[in-house]
């Protein structure tokens, strides 16, 4: 009796923790909106992960929060699966989530957990709080303008040693065709260089064996975190943390990745390596860091998961930006001139420096342009750690329960009407006047990106010197079909005819 009684507790209890999961917690969350006079919409266990699969299906998975947000306006509230959530492309709002209350707000879980299976916890990416507080204090330093300059000559060495092999294959081709490659495959290898470069320096990124092993095994667990966002097993309580076959393949990456990078950091340590930039190297910037638990400082451990960081938050991004970047020049002919006769008047002799390239002001903005058309990051996920209030910039308080999910859908707030002249045209030049203040690609307040300077520097180096030696168009006849997962890379890859340039 007392045996079957504990039995119909049990399921009792599971029963109602799965309907309050599914359904209970999401329907208070919905009504608390909609008493405030948030417009949205609910449906309940699925919420709009079948809308999304149909926008993913037809190959234009943005046009679904785009949809919604010219149905309802810069604040909404929906649900991902069973989450439910607030979705804001309002620019006070997402200032109110990301600077004034954002230690209100933690990485969603979704996101926490899909991350940490490669990264762990202890790195500034996932931190949160207190935590997040100190590990960016100790990284910060780090990415100062001084020492990123420092590395702008092996950002070009490596730059202009990846063009050399383009020149060879066109050289060395049979036919008279153009030679026509995937450039955002092409870039993602650069980009990888180049971040493995600045963060451990050169030999290590030519070191076949070593540089083999991150590119591939970041390469499966990118890919296998994004299955799990799509097919739900990284949002489900205690099915996200079996091991089955996808899990398994991310523990696998992540161990043979961390045991690279605790060799070479093990090396540094004892001057086997140096830095190749001019000055320090990230590692060394790091290593700069490091502490005992009184200092408060980096622990080694820590040390390795922020370089491990660096390479996953740096790398797919800035090839996902190039490669919208020389997609955008492709298709805008005016654009693509004025850049290459910008880049030719400055760089008479290939000279970048400091000078030159902050000379390149046409160059930047046609970074900035894409930066808007096409952020590689275009949804961020938060969830609320407390309750707080955020304003809209209608006047508008929305107040928001401990425990309520956040989208910030940047690629509508880039997009929208209401902040950008024509949005839907490339017009790099608009930000010579306004609009800076709304280009959100690198988030704002205390978790903006940490490494836009990085980023921007390198960019900017890579799209100077393929515009300065190569001719570049798009392979007609192709999709181009923004993945919507850790960066919206192009699904089916970025095909172009490249040629030297006499
Ligand atoms: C075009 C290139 C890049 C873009 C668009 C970009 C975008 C972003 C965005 C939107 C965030 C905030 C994410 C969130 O809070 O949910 C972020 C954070 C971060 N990024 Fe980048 N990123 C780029 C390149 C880089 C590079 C090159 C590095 C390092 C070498 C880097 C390192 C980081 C780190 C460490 C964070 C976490 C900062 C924190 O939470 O305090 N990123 N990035």
């Amino acid at each position: 009796m007392l045996t079957s009684l504990a039995v119909i507790g049990c399921i009792s209890f599971v029963l109602y923790r799965l309907i309050k999961f599914w359904i209970l917690d999401p329907w208070s969350i919905h009504r608390y909106f909609w008493k405030q006079g948030i417009p949205g919409q609910y449906t309940p266990i699925v919420g709009s992960l079948l809308d999304r699969r149909r926008a993913f299906l037809a190959d234009d998975p943005l046009s679904h929060g785009r949809k919604l947000a010219e149905k309802y306006g810069d604040y909404y509230h929906n649900s991902f699966g069973p989450k439910a959530h607030l979705v804001i492309s309002d620019p006070l709002l997402i200032e109110g989530v990301a600077k004034a209350n954002v230690y209100s707000y933690h990485k969603s879980a979704v996101g926490q957990t899909i991350l940490a299976s490669l990264l762990g916890y202890g790195n500034i990416l996932l931190a949160e709080g207190d935590d997040h507080k100190r590990h960016r204090r100790l990284v910060a330093p780090v990415f100062q303008h001084q020492n990123i300059n420092s590395m702008l000559s092996l950002m070009a060495q490596i730059t202009n040693r990846f063009l050399e092999k383009w020149t060879t294959l066109s050289e060395n081709r049979a036919t008279d065709d153009p030679l026509t490659l995937d450039i955002h495959e092409e870039l993602s290898g650069l980009t990888l260089d180049i971040v493995i470069g600045c963060i451990f320096g050169a030999e290590t990124m030519e070191d076949k064996n070593v540089h083999g092993i991150i590119f591939r095994n970041m390469n499966i667990a990118l890919k296998e975190m994004e299955k799990r966002i799509f097919n739900m097993i990284g949002l489900l309580p205690i099915v996200k943390d079996l091991p089955l076959a996808g899990k398994r393949r991310i523990d696998q990456a992540r161990q043979e990745i961390q045991q690279v990078v605790q060799n070479i950091i093990n090396q540094r340590l004892k001057g086997l390596t140096k830095s190749t930039c001019k000055g320090s190297d990230l590692l060394d910037l790091l290593l700069a860091s490091k502490g005992d638990e009184k200092t408060q400082k980096l622990s080694q451990e820590e040390i390795s998961n922020e370089a491990i960081t660096f390479v996953l938050a740096g790398h797919e991004t800035t090839s996902t930006l190039m490669a919208w970047t020389l997609y955008n020049l492709a298709n805008h002919p005016n654009s693509y001139q004025q850049c290459q006769a910008e880049v030719d008047s400055i760089l008479l002799n290939d000279e970048l420096n400091i000078s030159t390239i902050s000379l390149l002001t046409y160059t930047e903005m046609v970074l900035k342009e894409s930066l808007r058309t096409h952020q590689p990051v275009a949804v961020m996920l938060r969830t609320a750690v407390e309750d707080n209030t955020i304003v809209a910039s209608d006047g508008k308080p929305i107040h928001i329960r401990k425990g309520t999910d956040i989208e910030i859908n940047l690629n509508v707030l880039h997009r929208s009407e209401k902040y950008w002249h024509e949005p839907n045209k490339f017009n790099p030049s608009r930000f010579e006047e306004r609009g800076a203040d709304k280009l959100l690609a690198f988030n704002i307040g205390p978790r903006s990106c940490i490494g836009q300077n990085f980023a921007m520097l390198e960019a900017k180096i890579m799209l100077a010197l393929i515009i300065k030696h190569f001719h570049f168009e798009l392979v007609p006849g192709q999709k181009f079909t923004p993945d919507v997962a850790v960066t919206i890379r192009p699904k089916y890859g970025m095909w172009m005819r490249i040629w030297p340039r006499k």
